[in-house]
């Protein structure tokens, strides 16, 4: 990525990360299907800037949990604020505008099969009637973030499954979102395809300190995400320095519908819950 976009993104995001106002609050949250209890009275909150783990069994509803946050979902009862507007009665207008602020990489990524690389990333600026020669520019700043400039005249099935991922990724960040979503962005990837699109997410964490939400399957990529840092100068991630741990990167762990964990990366290290201890071992 060039120094020029890590500081427009910096400039961007100045607004919402110096605001103590959480950018994300869950306070008792259900939600289920069929009669069946999915989420059961959910509460957390996710600061600026913060990177927020979602971890837990499969089927436990960690996408669930993220679709709520930017109302493709509504859930049956309690509260849910992003950006310090309660999205729970929103009209679907404001849910619009809502979820211009919100870049989301889905599970699979989601792309269009039709549209070339260039077409799938400028996706929300055409939508947003951008100028062509606009559009251009910051779809090859997005790709050149994600280290993918020279595939942009490429469509989705001459891609491998970690590009169409940086692909997902550049289309995310394309408008400088305050909040992104990463539903499992490694799924159904090998670990160092998973670990290079970690690098992307530490990348953008600690260049544009964007709040997000990110599940995963893979401890592993948990563990990187906590463990290093990106250097600019070097371009490349980093392990932190003394076994350090980045204070932004926090969990939130799910079983049976409930929080059994949200805090800090060495209070889950150190938990004493046999759980926990177990499905973090
Ligand atoms: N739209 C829906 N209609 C009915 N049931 C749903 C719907 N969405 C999710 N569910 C159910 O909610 C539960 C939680 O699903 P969710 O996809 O959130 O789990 P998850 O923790 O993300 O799973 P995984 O780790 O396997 O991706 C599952 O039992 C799922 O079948």
């Amino acid at each position: 990525m060039t120094e020029e976009l890590a500081s427009t993104s910096l400039s961007l995001n100045e607004s919402s990360a110096d605001s103590t106002e959480p950018v994300v609050v869950y306070e008792d949250v259900s939600i289920g299907f069929d009669r069946k209890p999915v989420l059961d009275n959910i509460s957390f909150k996710v600061q600026p800037g913060e990177t927020r783990i979602i971890l837990g069994p499969a089927g436990c509803g960690k996408s669930v949990l993220m679709k709520l946050a930017n109302g493709l979902l509504c859930p049956d009862s309690g509260s849910i604020r992003v950006f310090g507007q309660e999205i729970t009665t929103m009209h679907e207008n404001d849910l619009f505008k809502l979820r211009s602020r919100i870049g989301m990489v889905f599970q699979e990524s989601a792309l269009f099969d039709s549209l070339s690389v260039e077409d799938n990333v400028a996706y929300r600026l055409h939508e947003d009637r951008v100028p062509e020669d606009e559009a251009h520019k910051r779809v090859v700043e997005a790709l050149q973030f994600v280290e993918l400039e020279h595939a942009i005249a490429k469509f989705p099935s001459e891609l491998s499954g970690g590009m169409r991922r940086r692909v997902s990724i550049a289309r995310a960040i394309i408008s400088s979102p305050d909040l992104i979503l990463y539903d499992s962005p490694t799924g159904g990837l090998d670990p160092i395809t998973s670990t290079t699109i970690i690098e992307l997410v530490v990348k953008q964490r600690d260049v544009s300190h964007t709040t997000s939400l990110l599940i995963t399957h893979r401890l592993q990529d948990a563990i990187v995400l906590a463990r290093n840092r990106f250097n600019l100068k070097a371009g490349k991630m980093e392990l932190i320095s003394d076994n350090g741990i980045d204070d932004s990167t926090k969990f939130l762990v799910l079983n049976e519908g409930k929080v059994v964990f949200d805090g800090a990366t060495k209070a889950l290290v150190h938990t004493t819950d046999p759980w926990l201890k177990e499905y973090i071992s």
